[in-house]
């Protein structure tokens, strides 16, 4: 490609590459990169927690403090990879360089998932874990130094590709892009937990987790080579000097002088900013004034990403209290997480060729910063519906005892019905092997429990807050026991399950995937998960084999009872009954659609507007820099939900989603007010204005006329007008 150089800029013409329906060819380059990138990248994310926990063998906490450190700092560095690029080494050189770092990173984790490295003695776990927590820690530090740092300079880089004439395929090229980061993070997130679950290594198999670094790993390659094979394509604007250290210095110039000149005798100036005029030159103060203008705009959008960030935590922990049965498949809590990309994927170019459009025909004027503020309302209409779906749910959990009270379910043992008299609810009939259908509760501290058939009577003591199971013997002589019963639903959906073993002697009880153990006479094992699906239990006593299936749904307790009558040639299926002591999930995950339909919807709006906002409103020399300002809120959004969870501890989980709805919408009202006093400005105008003043000046131009149009440029910038946006200023 041949650049073509503006006699009045001065600067190189973009928009010149090769094109292909109207769009540079290198912006191909671009796209494929990126989703090889997010590919990666969100590959690697989604098998890291398991690797902390089951290879590096960290427990949940240390797990997921160091998850989410690596999550905001790939968001962080943005910010370091923009000023390197617009500062130092231009965009192009800046990807190159943070992408070599960000491949070495992902080499390192997969090399440091590789157990027989370390397996010295060969039985499947390494003896060297300092070796593995060491070289994935260096892995991750690169990782997030790469991908952060190059993420803000692919986007503006990608813009750069357009030129002035190409603003509509510009815009194209940023809703392009977002699918292209959704395509990839789809993707992975379905391969890389396949390839984990492989069994894998050399003296022994063992979970692959190598396999699950190592495909991203090498997609970061292809993600690599594919950029550097578009080299020849692509329009590279050169970095202009330290452009970071000089806005710094003119920001403090202007300070300070404002602060010397505060005397009332001192003229006021328009712009705090024009008081660097002094020192600086007006093209700098115009540009600084661009970015900051941007950069206060920004200040309430964090809100948005904290609403949208809860769909990884605290949506996919109502998803685990929901039921995932759509028939022909079984969604895992997790898996509805994959809903927001595969909704992107449609919703991107329904909203590029219809929607807007439509919206356009009506004569609306919907400006970017009008998208913005109605994707945040949806944002917090998805949080509404997640309040309503929450209540919905609530309604069907277990009521479990509060701290003042206990709860008690009785189990008949025997061979013979017996009758049971409770304090305050009469008598009670069970037939043999059968447990009372609901738990009792009492606020006493202790009870007194008649039973007859055999004729017992016992002081029973409760304990507050909890749950029990009486387990009524076969005979007067045997003990009588209480088993410790669960008060919260079991985590991920999964079911517990556990069983009364009535046999006069021990069992053994198992499943292809969890063990039970030995069983007692008379005893209780403890509660095993169970995923949702058909599960085959076998049990196992001297000459006793038997096996039974049932079928769990997710979120439920059983207590199986295995009956004193059971011996050699008994059908299992038929004689082991079931107790539900928790109800499995009955609100459908289906539910959970509208929710991240609006959150996909208001994501649309929000964040494929805001990327190319901020492109469109920075100036040349600082385009990767509000990028990276971009990228900077969704790590502030990081943290806020971290900050607001823990500071609200709100009682019911769907008033913490009303919380946020009601947050998120007076954000967006604020929000709505200073875009309307935003005005739209086309930085390569006023750029240019300015340029072509410095030329004027070497020609002698006229003192006074100078300094008027001066003047003229400078209230382009910090005037609101009503001029309509499109390469003009226009308000909101
Ligand atoms: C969480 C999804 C897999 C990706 C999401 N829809 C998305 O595109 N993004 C979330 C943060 C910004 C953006 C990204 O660049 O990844």
């Amino acid at each position: 490609m041949a650049d073509h150089e503006d006699p009045k800029t001065g600067k190189k013409n973009k928009g010149t590459s090769k094109e292909v329906c109207g769009y540079p060819l290198s912006i191909f380059f671009i796209v494929v990169n990126e989703f090889c990138e997010r590919f990666s990248y969100y590959g690697m994310r989604a098998v890291l927690v398991l690797y902390f926990k089951y290879f590096l063998r960290w427990d949940d906490d240390l797990a997921t403090s160091i998850y989410h450190t690596f999550v905001a700092l790939c968001y962080l560095t943005p910010i370091l990879g923009a000023i390197v690029a617009d500062s130092w080494l231009g965009k192009f050189k800046t990807i190159i360089y943070l992408s070599i770092v960000y491949a070495i990173g992902q080499v390192a984790m997969a090399v440091s998932a590789i157990h027989d490295i370390t397996d010295t003695d060969r039985d499947g776990t390494p003896n060297n874990m300092t070796f593995h927590v060491v070289l994935s820690m260096v892995g991750l530090f690169l990782i997030a130094l790469g991908t952060g740092g190059i993420k803000p300079c692919v986007a503006a880089f990608g813009g750069d590709q357009f030129g002035d004439h190409q603003e509509r395929q510009r815009r194209t090229f940023f809703s392009v892009f977002y699918l292209c980061i959704n395509g990839g993070s789809l993707l992975s997130t379905i391969i890389t937990p396949i390839l984990r679950a492989q069994n894998c290594g050399i003296y022994s198999k063992q979970k692959c987790y190598s396999l699950a670094f190592g495909v991203p790993a090498a997609l970061m390659v292809v993600a690599l080579v594919v950029f550097i094979v578009g080299s020849g394509m692509y329009y590279k604007a050169k970095p202009e000097g330290n452009i970071m250290g000089d806005v710094c210095k003119c920001i403090g110039f202007a300070i300070s002088n404002r602060y010397k000149h505060r005397s009332k005798q001192y003229p006021s100036r328009e712009h705090w900013m024009d008081w660097a005029e002094d020192k600086y030159d007006k093209l700098l103060i115009a540009q600084i004034k661009m970015v900051l203008k941007v950069l206060f705009l920004y200040i309430p959008l964090p809100m948005f990403w904290t609403l949208f960030d809860q769909k990884g935590s605290r949506w996919t922990l109502q998803a685990t209290t929901m039921d995932g049965n759509f028939g022909a498949i079984v969604i895992q809590p997790d898996q509805m997480q994959t809903v927001n990309p595969i909704l992107i994927l449609t919703l991107v170019p329904i909203m590029d060729s219809v929607i807007y459009p439509l919206i356009k025909k009506c004569g609306l004027n919907f400006t970017p910063l009008k998208r913005m503020t109605v994707g945040m309302f949806l944002a917090a209409l998805a949080f509404v519906c997640a309040a309503v779906v929450q209540i919905e749910i609530d309604k069907t959990l277990p009521v479990f005892p509060s701290n003042f009270q206990s709860q008690l379910k009785l189990l008949n043992m025997g061979n013979h019905p017996v009758t049971a008299g409770l304090p305050g609810y009469g008598q009670v009939t069970l037939q043999a092997a059968q447990a009372s259908e609901e738990y009792f509760t009492f606020e006493e501290d202790q009870i007194s429990i008649s039973v007859s058939g055999p004729e017992m009577k016992r002081n029973i003591s409760l304990i507050k807050g909890q749950r029990q199971t009486l387990l009524i013997p076969l005979t007067i002589s045997d003990e009588w026991q209480l088993t410790a019963d669960l008060t919260t639903k079991p985590e991920e959906g999964n079911n517990a399950i556990r069983f009364v073993n009535g046999m006069n002697k021990p069992v053994n009880v198992s499943t292809s995937e969890v063990v039970f153990g030995q069983i007692e006479k008379f005893h209780y094992s403890n509660y095993s998960q169970i995923r949702n699906g058909r599960a085959t239990f076998f049990l196992q006593s001297g000459q006793l084999s038997c096996a039974f299936s049932r079928d769990f749904g997710f979120g439920s307790s059983y207590t199986f009872f295995i009956p004193s009558t059971l011996s050699l040639g008994s059908n299992c299926q038929e004689s082991i009954t079931g107790a539900e002591d928790i109800k499995p999930n009955s609100v459908h995950m289906a539910l959970q659609v509208p929710q991240y339909f609006f959150i996909t919807a208001g994501e649309v709006m929000f964040s494929v507007t805001g990327l190319e906002f901020s492109y469109s409103q920075a100036p040349s020399n600082m385009k990767a820099v509000l990028q990276a300002g971009w990228l900077l809120t969704v790590a502030i959004g990081n943290f806020i939900v971290l900050i607001v969870a823990e500071v609200a501890k709100l009682p019911k989980q769907w008033t913490e989603y009303v919380l946020f709805a009601s947050l998120l919408l007076c954000v967006c009202i604020i929000f709505s007010i200073m875009a309307y006093f935003y005005t739209y400005i086309d930085p390569t105008e006023i750029e240019a204005k300015f340029r072509r003043n410095v030329g004027d000046d070497d020609d002698d131009k006229n003192d006074k006329q100078r300094k008027l149009e001066m003047e003229m440029m400078k209230r382009d910038l910090d005037r609101s007008d009503d001029e309509h946006y499109k390469g003009k200023q226009t308000k909101m």
